[in-house]
């Protein structure tokens, strides 16, 4: 217990760091048990008694106050009895478990929610996010209890105008949309995907402090194609199969109509769409509205920047990029945003237009230009003949022929295809022409990666670097070694991506703030990180790379002319920030969870 309270009192300490405004007084509309009932507000046993009489809560709690050190101690202390009470059961039982009881403390008093969990990041992480995320989406409609976010559903056309004002917030910075139709590596999980937005505006409130208060999850539902969950009888969402065509893009065109006329500035971010909608929907609406997408953008970005690292690893000049030869196994919208940024940065750090040596893989293998039916996303990475004849493949080679016969440098995984880099894959990898060969298993959640972190490192060999969407541990190699594991997931970027945009007052995001943010990760390493194969920070320090990331999406914006500012910072007084300044600007309006003095008003 001494141990629990301590460490727990160290954790609120080193916390108070981020804590970089006083908190002001904050006007609540209701009183009495409606307060005690809205989890924005909510402090629980931690009214002070003043505060009871203002409010009206005087005989609704239990006489004690209980201090917020208290409470946070005491949270922890049941969060630790259940992680002991559990060992030995099945994993999938222990991480509902501790959703659940994170689920329960995010219901009822946000304030106390979002400080342990920034508090305990790298241990809360793996279950608001992936992958506990994704076993939270498969079984959503057994779980459901309490309704979090808006739900659009195809019923509701002509309706979403006026829908948008039920929602309680006057003000809506960050919204993340899905549609359910690929979430994660699990497919399409219809209505049950709301857990998606849910888990990313946590990340959003953790790792950007944007306020709570603030955010808007969304899930539009247009149907599932998901026969099993049609005809689940506990199935939370549309009965029907999807809409297609003008009818699907008409309902995502009325709720971005809605969403901004209510709050022309909230930045809508799309996740987990499948890969047709998600570049449709990207290319309709990137110029008229304030928005990106994470699969596409912020994925990139991350990948773009571990690549780059892996250049450093071998010791090369970042200009030896263009030579690298990577392997992208999965031609999705992942792993095409990839490689679009890929070839961009090509062009841009080596100053040529040499033809990088990528090569793409799908469900049919190497793709080609002699293939009879190929998506136009994907045409431009198709190999010609003529460039995969000298190396002995052919159109729909496998992945096993390409990694033997390239060689890559680097075999990276956005596939959705669990254990796809199996045992002979990665013992191909040792003939890599690289001295440090990479190997990206980005697929989420942990069941889909591509291979796992000790498989990576048994068969590929101890010199690899090795990255994973999902977290996995570092591996222990014997003889005091350890194999790192880093982490490459959009978490790292997309906070950051969201909160430039926002504080820059930007109309839209552009290619340039993209470039920023990942360019600013990408440096963010030191070089004895990078030769230690650690390309990304460890997540405890994700509002430390966070700030970075959107001071320099917001100097982008600046350098582009698209910031319009936001409160009393206009574009005049964002360009006169130095990059120092413009960090701080950015921790400055970064929300820090305590409680603050409730002032009531009619
Ligand atoms: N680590 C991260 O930050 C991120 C990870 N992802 C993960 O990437 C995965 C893919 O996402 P999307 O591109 O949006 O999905 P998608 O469905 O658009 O694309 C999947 C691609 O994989 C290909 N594929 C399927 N089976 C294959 C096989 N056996 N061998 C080679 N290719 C195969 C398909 O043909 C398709 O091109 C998901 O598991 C997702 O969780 C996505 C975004 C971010
Ligand atoms: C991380 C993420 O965005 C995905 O797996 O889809
Ligand atoms: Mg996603």
């Amino acid at each position: 217990m001494w141990r629990l309270a301590r460490s727990a009192a160290s954790n609120l300490r080193r916390s108070r760091r981020f804590s970089t405004c006083i908190p002001g007084p904050c006007i609540v509309h209701k009183r009495g048990a409606d307060i005690l009932h809205d989890p924005w507000f909510n402090k629980d046993t931690g009214f002070p008694l003043t505060e009871r009489d203002r409010l009206g809560l005087r005989g609704l709690l239990p006489p004690r106050v209980i201090s917020f050190e208290q409470q946070y101690a005491r949270f922890m202390e049941s969060y630790h009895s259940l992680e002991k009470n559990t060992r030995g059961q099945p994993e999938g039982f222990v991480s509902l478990a501790k959703w659940r009881i994170l689920n329960r403390l995010h219901d009822r008093n946000e304030t106390l929610y979002y400080r342990v969990l920034i508090d305990n990041i790298d241990d809360f992480a793996p279950i608001i996010y992936t992958p506990t995320v994704g076993l939270v989406c498969q079984n959503y409609s057994g779980l459901f209890r309490r309704p979090r976010g808006m739900y659009f559903s195809a019923k509701d056309k002509g309706e979403m105008m006026s829908m948008i004002y039920n929602w309680p917030a006057h003000q809506v910075d960050m919204i993340v949309l899905t549609d359910g139709s690929r979430i994660l590596g699990l497919g399409d999980l219809g209505v049950q995907g709301i857990g998606i937005p849910i888990g990313k505006l946590d990340m959003y409130v953790a790792a950007a402090g944007i306020n709570p208060q603030r955010i808007l999850p969304v899930m539009l539902d247009i149907g599932t194609n998901n026969q099993k969950l049609l005809e689940d009888r506990l199935y939370l969402g549309l009965r029907q199969p999807r809409l297609e065509g003008e009818e699907y893009l008409s309902i995502v065109d009325e709720f971005m109509e809605a969403v901004h006329t209510r709050w022309p500035k909230a930045i809508v971010q799309f996740e987990d769409f499948q890969m047709k909608w998600a570049f449709e929907t990207l290319q309709r609406y990137r110029k008229r509205f304030c928005m990106f997408n994470d699969d596409i953008q912020g994925t990139a970005g991350v990948a773009l920047a571990g690549l780059l690292g892996t250049v450093r690893t071998q010791g090369r000049p970042l200009g030896d990029f263009v030579n690298q030869k990577i392997v992208v196994v999965g031609a999705g919208s992942a792993g095409l945003g990839v490689l679009n940024m890929a070839v961009q940065a090509v062009k841009r750090i080596a100053g040529t237009d040499a033809n990088p040596q990528f090569f793409l893989l799908d469900k049919d293998g190497l793709v080609t230009k002699a293939r009879k039916v190929i998506d136009p996303a994907a045409a431009p990475f198709a190999r010609t003949p003529v460039e995969i004849e000298g190396l002995g493949l052919r159109e729909g080679a496998n992945l096993i022929e390409v990694v033997k016969k390239v060689k890559p440098h680097v075999l990276l995984g956005l596939s959705g295809v669990g254990g796809v880099f199996n045992e002979e894959v990665l013992k191909a990898m040792q003939e890599s022409d690289s001295t440090k060969p990479a190997i990206f298993a980005m697929s989420n959640p942990t069941m889909n990666a591509e291979c796992t972190a000790v498989d990576a490192f048994k068969h590929a060999g101890e010199n690899i670097v090795f990255a994973s969407g999902s977290p996995f541990k570092n591996v222990d190699l014997g003889n005091g070694k350890v194999g790192h594991v880093n982490q490459a997931n959009n978490m790292y970027l997309f906070p950051g991506i969201g909160l430039g945009a926002l504080l820059s007052g930007a109309r839209l995001i552009s290619d340039g703030m993209l470039q920023a943010a990942s360019e600013c990760l990408a440096s963010y390493m030191t070089d004895e990180e990078i030769q230690r194969g650690v390309l990304y920070p460890p997540i405890g320090s994700i509002r430390d790379i966070t700030a970075e990331v959107g001071a320099a999406v917001i100097q982008a914006a600046v350098a582009e002319d698209l910031a319009e500012g936001q409160g009393d910072i206009g574009p005049r007084e964002l360009r006169q920030m130095s990059k120092e300044e413009t960090v701080e600007h950015v921790k400055h309006n970064m929300w820090f969870p305590v409680y603050s003095p409730l002032v009531h008003e009619k």
